[in-house]
């Protein structure tokens, strides 16, 4: 298990989190740019020094360990691959850091590269793998360590989407048979929700949200989770199922009272052109703020008491007419928008 208290102070940033990691355990750590994630992989690592606390590997403080010795394999979104060494001896390289013997490292890194479905591919250079196999390959050259810790930054990042298909896969069989704590830093919400036990999610240097990547994705704390995974999210005081909030009072399918979040998806919102007949109870007056197109629909901005997102067909935007600075009204259901404790 890896344990810490992480400080890092720079001049206009200061990193200031606990972290823990148990063995066998995959954390994602999201968070918006600068948030400080590489921060923390590098801390981790032992490339960048703590200003204050501390890390611990199963006890055992790693901080003052220098970072040639510290049991870490990482990998990078760019690989690193040495240009001029076959993917055997990239491999082999890890081995050979730790002191194995030239011929045992070369016969591990062997073992490795079939572990990862390049047998075969032993001699290629670099420049002759594709993105994805030159990501096993790093996969690979950071396992054969065996390490204790295992690093992953954006590792899928620089992959086109067939490939991070099947990268991604490859990742979370080899996550799921590593025995040794694993910390993942990406961008993507389904790389964290497929290959994470558990999410950490960093703003500013410090955590904001953590839990299993289910619990996140239905109660996000923050409008950073709550954009990532695509709720609208407001603030509000509930008295009841009734949650007040800056300009309107919605209902909310569970009750409360006092301080609560409130999220609801863009596709519970309804959207007409004239007041709707009958009386949802969750409706209001808005103006459109921008629409653009989401997948296969349709994304309204809603602006007005409540700015929200709604999805709606392309067939409705025609029928609705609805363009930037046009009047609807909005109804949302009761059932889809979720209170919880703030
Ligand atoms: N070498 C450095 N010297 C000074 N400041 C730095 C250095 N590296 C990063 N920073 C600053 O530290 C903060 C955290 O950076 P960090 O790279 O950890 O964020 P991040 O969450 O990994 O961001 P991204 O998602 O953009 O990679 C940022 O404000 C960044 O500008």
């Amino acid at each position: 298990m890896i344990s810490g208290r992480l400080v890092v102070e720079r001049p206009r940033f200061r990193l200031d989190l606990e972290l823990e990691v148990a063995a066998g355990e995959v954390v994602a750590l999201l968070g918006p740019n600068g948030a400080g994630k590489t921060t923390v992989l590098r801390a981790l690592a032992g490339l960048l020094p703590l200003s204050a606390g501390h890390i611990r590997l199963d006890g055992e403080p790693l901080h003052t360990t220098p970072a040639e010795r510290r049991p870490v394999g990482m990998v990078f979104q760019d690989y690193l691959l040495f240009p001029h060494l076959s993917a055997l001896d990239n491999v082999a390289f890890g081995p050979r850091c730790h002191g194995v013997p030239k011929r045992r490292a070369r016969e591990l890194a062997g073992e490795w590269l079939e572990r990862v479905g390049l047998a075969g591919h032993e001699r290629a250079r670099p420049r002759e793998l594709s993105g994805g196999q030159a990501q096993r390959v790093a996969l690979a050259r950071a396992l054969a360590v065996r390490p204790r810790l295992l690093l992953l930054d954006e590792p899928l990042a620089a992959l086109d989407a067939h490939t991070r298909l099947e990268v991604r896969a490859a990742l979370h069989r080899h996550l799921g048979d590593f025995d040794g704590a694993a910390v993942l830093v990406t961008h993507d919400p389904l790389d964290a929700m497929v290959l994470a036990d558990r999410l950490v999610v960093v703003e500013d240097g410090a955590v904001v949200q953590e839990g299993a990547p289910s619990a996140v994705a239905r109660r996000p704390r923050t409008d950073y989770v709550a954009r990532l995974v695509g709720l609208n999210l407001y603030r509000g005081v509930a008295d009841g199922h009734a949650v007040r909030l800056d300009g309107v009072t919605l209902n909310a399918a569970e009750s409360q009272t006092g301080p609560v979040f409130v999220a609801f998806p863009p596709t519970a919102v309804a959207l007409y052109r004239t007041r709707p007949d009958g009386t949802p109870r969750n409706l209001w007056e808005a103006v459109i703020g921008g629409v653009e197109r989401h997948g296969d629909h349709v994304r309204v901005l809603l602006t007005g008491p409540v700015e929200a997102s709604a999805d709606v067909t392309a067939a409705a935007v025609a029928e609705l007419g609805l363009r930037p600075g046009a009047r609807v009204w909005a109804a949302l259901k009761a059932t889809e928008t979720h209170a919880y404790p703030a």
